[in-house]
């Protein structure tokens, strides 16, 4: 299996090459060359099988001859023994036909969790057997860079640098990425939004001289194994519910792309899929774009799920890539257009994301009104992306398809939020009781490419 760049002018890589690179040399994401299928024979024999199993045979095709079997199985046997549920991502009914994939059981309690700790152990296992170190550098609104530094830290090989902005995660997020002790760990609180924070990794990986010398790796969903993980839990959801012989349709809380873009992987390998619907926050870019063409970022609005406060949407360009036929020179030029302000989708390619994907928005007001009513109706605390979800999900229902929300955190991350809207605190963990009483480490950085790099070459010692 080899990967290819989806602006189509950087190496074509092994799935390991592809991995330990991050973003491709071109500035563009890397894609595998084509889809392996699965037949629903295949699909239908995943039917009573663990978490891991499933995650083995879906993801066994995209990895080619970097791992054996057995060291694939063990892999993944070492990411997901620390869950705090047996099935790993549970389903929970909320309504006729109405389901919650619970993703916030893995030890951060965000579904970053399942690609993270599957990448940890991968990284791991690969850097061991080349004998390389790598600098890893990631942007966060929260939940990728604390789920990152659980995955990492303490590691040899890896220096983990994580950017997020200043006073922009909520203080549970914060504390995760800050309270760490381990010196490979590091945290950059970074003056604007998210986007600078993405911004800035983007363009150290584009400073070529500055990406060699410190090993630059990155850990966000530009990276491909990212996505991959991610495609497992459509699986394993979809046959609970009945697939191959029954439909379902997944509502996804969406901001960089990476998770509602691993249900299109899912449904391009043969997972019958009704709809894959986009529910973005008041950051409503990706749901302006697909109900109009264009896609013009016009600033970062803080809002009550803070994860989903992007507007620069990394792996748009992915879909993009499908939409426009696999064509690496079109979306190249939709990129270049991004950076002068912004670019419309030609109506080919906005009719074929239309034949994929639905989109919808919560306001603040129908996600605080989301939490209380599920609270109240079901006992079901959702965090605020979750409620994004739920709410878009509801205004979409086709009651002769089920429906699948994804629940991306759990409440605990943002208990400010939930309780303002239910009434209720969502308790931290047992494990994570003293989180409040550790002591923070942290660095103040400007926006600044240069003051982020120089201080990433200080502590690397390049
Ligand atoms: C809790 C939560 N929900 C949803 C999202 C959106 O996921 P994606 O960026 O893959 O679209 C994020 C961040 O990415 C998140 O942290
Ligand atoms: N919401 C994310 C933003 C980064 O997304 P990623 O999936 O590209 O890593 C976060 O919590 O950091």
């Amino acid at each position: 299996m080899q990967y290819i760049s989806t602006r189509g002018d950087a190496p074509v890589l092994s799935f390991e090459a592809a991995m330990l690179t991050g973003l491709a040399r071109d500035g563009g994401l890397y894609l595998p060359e084509s889809i392996p299928p699965m037949l629903s024979a295949d699909i239908a024999a995943l039917h009573g099988q663990s978490y891991d199993e499933v995650a083995f045979r879906v993801m066994r095709p995209f990895i080619g001859d970097t791992f054996t079997d057995d060291e694939f199985r063990e892999i993944i046997a070492r990411a997901y023994e620390g869950f705090g549920h047996a099935a790993r991502a549970p389903l929970v009914q909320l309504d006729q036909g109405h389901f919650l994939l619970e993703l916030f059981h893995g030890p951060t309690l965000a579904f970053k969790d399942f690609a993270m700790q599957l990448i940890g152990q991968l990284f791991e296992a690969s850097l061991k057997r080349n004998g390389q170190r790598v600098c890893i550098v990631g942007a966060t609104s929260g939940d990728t860079g604390s789920a990152a530094i659980e995955a990492f830290r303490g590691l040899d090989a890896v220096d983990v640098f994580i950017l997020y902005p200043h006073e922009r995660v909520s203080e549970v997020q914060r504390r995760q990425m800050t309270t760490p002790s381990e010196s490979n760990v590091h945290a950059l609180a970074v003056t604007g939004h998210f986007d600078d924070c993405q911004a800035r990794v983007k363009d150290m990986f584009n400073d070529f001289e500055f990406r060699d010398a410190v090993g630059l790796a990155g850990v966000n969903s530009i990276n491909w194994a990212r996505v991959l993980a991610q495609v497992v839990y459509y699986f394993t959801s979809a046959v609970a519910l009945g697939a191959p012989h029954r439909k379902v349709s997944f509502t996804v809380p969406t901001g960089n792309f990476g998770d509602i873009f691993a249900g299109y992987i899912a449904k391009q390998m043969g997972l019958p899929i009704d709809r894959l619907i986009v529910a973005t926050n008041q950051n409503d870019i990706l749901h302006r774009c697909l109900t109009t063409s264009d896609y013009t970022p016009d600033g970062v609005i803080p809002s009550i799920s803070p994860s989903m406060d992007i507007q620069v949407s990394s792996n748009f360009e992915r879909a993009l890539y499908y939409a426009y036929d696999q064509d690496g020179s079109a979306v190249a030029q939709l990129m270049d257009e991004l950076r002068q302000g912004g670019f419309s989708v030609s109506q080919g390619a906005l009719q074929a994301l239309r034949e994929s994907f639905d989109s919808g928005r919560a306001s603040e007001e129908e996600t605080s009104a989301t939490i209380a009513r599920l609270s109240e109706k079901t006992g079901e605390l959702l965090c605020p992306h979750s409620a994004v979800g739920v709410h878009v999900a509801e205004t979409h229902r086709d009651p002769a398809v089920p429906m699948i929300t994804l629940a991306t955190a759990h409440p605990a991350k943002f208990p400010a939020a939930v309780e303002a809207a239910s009434g209720q605190h969502p308790p931290l963990p047992e494990r994570m009781s003293d989180l409040y009483e550790r002591a923070e480490r942290v660095t103040r950085v400007e926006n600044d490419l240069g003051a982020i790099e120089d201080i990433i070459r200080e502590r690397t010692g390049h």
